[in-house]
């Protein structure tokens, strides 16, 4: 089975348009204003209108109230809430909204590594620097050796730090069955570069697991 793509923080439709061509699994929206990703729910409706079908849609919240994620919901249907919070709170939410929740788990030690997952999938990334203003999309690489033979019995996702030419290694190294990337497709903070987009697919999806 090919490793899954998600191409995260899309805010203009060369970019979105690039991941539906170019096969991304998964297309990432921004809702924290701190991000230089950051798109309003009607933005990301604009965005998502452009194509029936295609990648699924990914809500990328941080700490949100339920009262945020029924207002972007109102404007733009998503089918995955992916969520930097509590385990508990990550729960509440999949049972409040009905759908997919995927939780971050920073990590910075094999100790960090989650044993279960309260949820439908555990995003695996680097531990942020203690100086940064979000807790994702800071183009930091986790050490993938950490992640050696680590096999959890649920879904899970890589991202950090991920580009053109570290996304195949990082697969055959970790063996992750999926990988999301910010930073490392943009020509600048917060756009895509169509062609990066394209060849981080192509080499993701060449990559054989170990
Ligand atoms: O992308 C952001 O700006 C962002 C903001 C707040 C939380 C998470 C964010 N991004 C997530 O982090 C991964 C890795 O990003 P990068 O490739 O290292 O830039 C990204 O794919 C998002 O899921």
């Amino acid at each position: 089975m090919p490793v899954g793509v998600k191409i995260c923080g899309l805010t203009e439709a060369e970019g979105f348009d690039a991941c539906v061509t170019h096969g991304a699994d998964w297309v990432g929206f921004v809702f924290f204003d701190r991000s230089p990703r950051f798109v309003t729910p009607e933005q990301a409706a604009v965005l998502s209108r452009r194509t029936v079908g295609g990648p699924e849609r990914v809500g990328l919240f941080v700490e949100p109230d339920d009262a945020s994620i029924e207002s972007t919901l109102r404007h733009v249907p998503l089918d995955i809430l992916q969520i930097y919070a509590t385990d508990e709170r990550a729960r509440h939410i999949r049972q409040r909204f009905g759908l997919p929740v995927w939780l971050s788990r920073p990590v910075a030690t094999r100790a960090d590594l989650p044993l279960s997952c309260p949820v439908e999938r555990i995003l695996v990334e680097p531990r942020p620097p203690n100086n940064a203003t979000r807790p994702g999309g800071n183009a930091q690489r986790l050490d993938w050796s950490l992640l050696k033979n680590w096999q959890p019995p649920f879904d899970w996702m890589l991202a950090g730090g991920l580009n053109v030419d570290t996304v195949a290694d990082a697969i055959r190294t970790t063996a992750a069955p999926a990988v999301d990337v910010s930073s490392g497709v943009e020509k600048a903070p917060g756009i895509k570069d169509p062609e990066a987009i394209a060849r981080f697919i192509a080499h993701a999806h060449s990559a054989t697991a170990r």
